[in-house]
């Protein structure tokens, strides 16, 4: 086996490892959050989980590193908050865009309400924010949003697979809108919240000055 093999092997093993484990994270959280185990069953979790968070601590990167299983120019982010497999917070939303379109799926547990069976506001304007942004990377023109107008039609139901999409709508010079939705997938003509959002192209030495750090630390996988 070549080396170029051996090292795409461990770097998929390594992905599934990282997708497992933020599996088993969001189990732990989504239990944590609707358990009415008593005290001391949750004094015993307390500790199994420290226990289990030690060694993980012992090899760690800090900001300006990429997880070495990213591939950044790749659109592989392991811990994105929205769409990581790895991410303990991520619920995770799937994800298909091309062309300035992006439809995504996901269904959002006790872990992110608001109002007692519904997401947080907060919540739903992070899955648009992500949303747009696939939206404006796929019509060849990304950037970093700085405007997110979100508007709350009706609530967002938890345990409900929901219907996610996006789409570009004006590309002016470095600036680009893109307008996007969060609907239930059995109802996926009924807005319950929509966003607009307005995203940046960076120049170069904006780029540089932002990610410059993230960009010299690069390393193989
Ligand atoms: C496949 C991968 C998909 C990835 C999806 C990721 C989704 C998540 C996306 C994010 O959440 S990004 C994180 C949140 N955003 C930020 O942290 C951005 C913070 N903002 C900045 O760092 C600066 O605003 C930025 C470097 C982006 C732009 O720099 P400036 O604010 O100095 O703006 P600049 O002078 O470069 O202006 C560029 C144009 O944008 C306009 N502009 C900038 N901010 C604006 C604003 N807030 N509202 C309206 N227009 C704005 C500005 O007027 C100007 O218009 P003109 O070209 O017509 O002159």
């Amino acid at each position: 086996m070549t080396d170029s093999v051996q090292s795409v092997d461990r770097l998929t093993a390594r992905r599934e490892a990282i997708a497992d484990l933020g599996d088993a994270l969001r189990e732990l959280i989504e239990h944590a959050t609707a358990t009415e185990a008593p005290a001391e069953e949750l004094i015993r979790a307390a500790e199994l989980v420290r226990q289990a968070a030690a060694p993980l601590g012992e090899r760690i990167r800090d900001r300006s590193q990429l997880a070495a299983a990213d591939d950044l120019l790749g659109g592989v982010r392991m811990y994105n908050p929205v769409i990581g497999s790895g991410s303990a917070i991520a619920p995770p939303v799937r994800i298909e865009a091309a062309g300035g379109v992006a439809t995504g799926a996901c269904t959002l547990g006790l872990a992110y309400e608001g109002p007692p069976m519904y997401a947080h506001g907060g919540v739903s304007a992070m899955l648009l924010d992500q949303m747009l942004g696939h939206a404006v990377t796929t019509s060849g023109n990304p950037g970093m949003t700085v405007r997110l107008d979100t508007s709350y039609r009706r609530p967002v139901p938890l345990h409900t697979p929901l219907r996610l999409t996006a789409e570009v709508t004006q590309v002016d010079g470095r600036r680009v809108t893109a307008i996007g939705a969060i609907a239930t997938a059995e109802t996926p003509d009924d807005a319950l919240v929509t966003a607009t959002g307005l995203f940046v192209a960076l120049r170069a030495d904006q780029a540089q000055r932002l990610f410059g750090p993230v960009m010299r630390n690069r390393r193989p996988a």
